[in-house]
């Protein structure tokens, strides 16, 4: 039986000789001491919980882990680290016998700062994407995305209109089919309902698996859009 050369990312934990200080950032969120073994699944990996939970500093750390700036883009963006966090040093990670022909770190923050990098490098990338909407532009560096890839996102959907991250969606399935692995930090529950996928909660109990439907992301949506009347009069009550 042939060996599936994916995913190209197969275990993610702390290094055992690792050098950990418990009481300050990072290893003071419970989800990054607690975190175990991430086994990110083979399509997609979300990363959810609640703002502050450790998302972004879990996939910051797997970027710079991996040779990606902390701000975003390919291994080719060389710009310096932008106070990147002590957990990649401390990260183990287990990588597939082949690597990825091409990885990427989309982050919505700081997009606007590659985009000024790439738009500094010689002619020949293409228009600017600063003459683009934020969320044309993070389409467009998605549709650029090719086969075989590591794609790592954060917060996708900070950027995107409802549409987009529907287009989105279909743009991360035919990507997948193209031998393609997603780790994604999302709050959206549209993301979110991408069947091919792993969805790890952090919260403070460490990192574990969730079903999609479990998720508080599609449990107070789905509530406040069925019942949105009542839930604005109880939010909006003069007490
Ligand atoms: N450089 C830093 N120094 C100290 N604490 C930090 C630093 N960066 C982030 N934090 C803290 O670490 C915690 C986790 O932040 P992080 O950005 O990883 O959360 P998150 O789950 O991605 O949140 P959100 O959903 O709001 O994006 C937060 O309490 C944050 O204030």
């Amino acid at each position: 039986m042939a060996i599936s050369a994916k995913p190209y990312l197969r275990e993610i934990s702390i290094a055992g000789d690792a050098e950990i200080d418990f009481d300050s950032y990072p290893f003071n969120i419970p989800a990054v001491r607690d975190m175990g073994v991430i086994e990110p699944h083979a399509d997609v990996t979300f990363f959810v919980g609640e703002n502050g939970a450790g998302k972004s500093t879990m996939l910051e750390a797997i970027a710079v882990a991996l040779g990606l700036p902390s701000e975003g883009g390919s291994r080719h963006v060389h710009r310096a680290q932008q106070d990147v966090s002590s957990l990649q040093n401390c990260l183990k990670l287990v990588k597939s016998f082949r690597k990825p022909a091409w990885s990427y770190f989309l982050r919505a923050e700081s997009l606007f700062n590659v985009f000024s990098y790439l738009d500094d490098l010689p002619p020949g990338g293409g228009p600017s994407k600063h003459i683009r909407s934020h969320g044309e532009a993070f389409m467009d560096v998605m549709l650029e995305f090719s086969a075989g890839g590591l794609y790592l996102l954060d917060e996708p959907e900070a950027a995107l209109s409802p549409n987009r991250q529907l287009a989105a969606l279909s743009a991360i399935d035919q990507l997948v089919k193209q031998d393609c692995q997603f780790i994604i930090a999302t709050h959206s529950p549209i993301l979110l309902s991408y069947p091919n996928a792993r969805i790890l909660q952090f919260d403070g109990s460490g990192i574990t698996e969730v079903a999609f439907e479990d998720t508080e992301h599609f449990a107070v949506t789905r509530d406040f859009l069925n019942h949105y009347p009542q839930r604005l009069k109880q939010l909006l009550a003069d007490d």
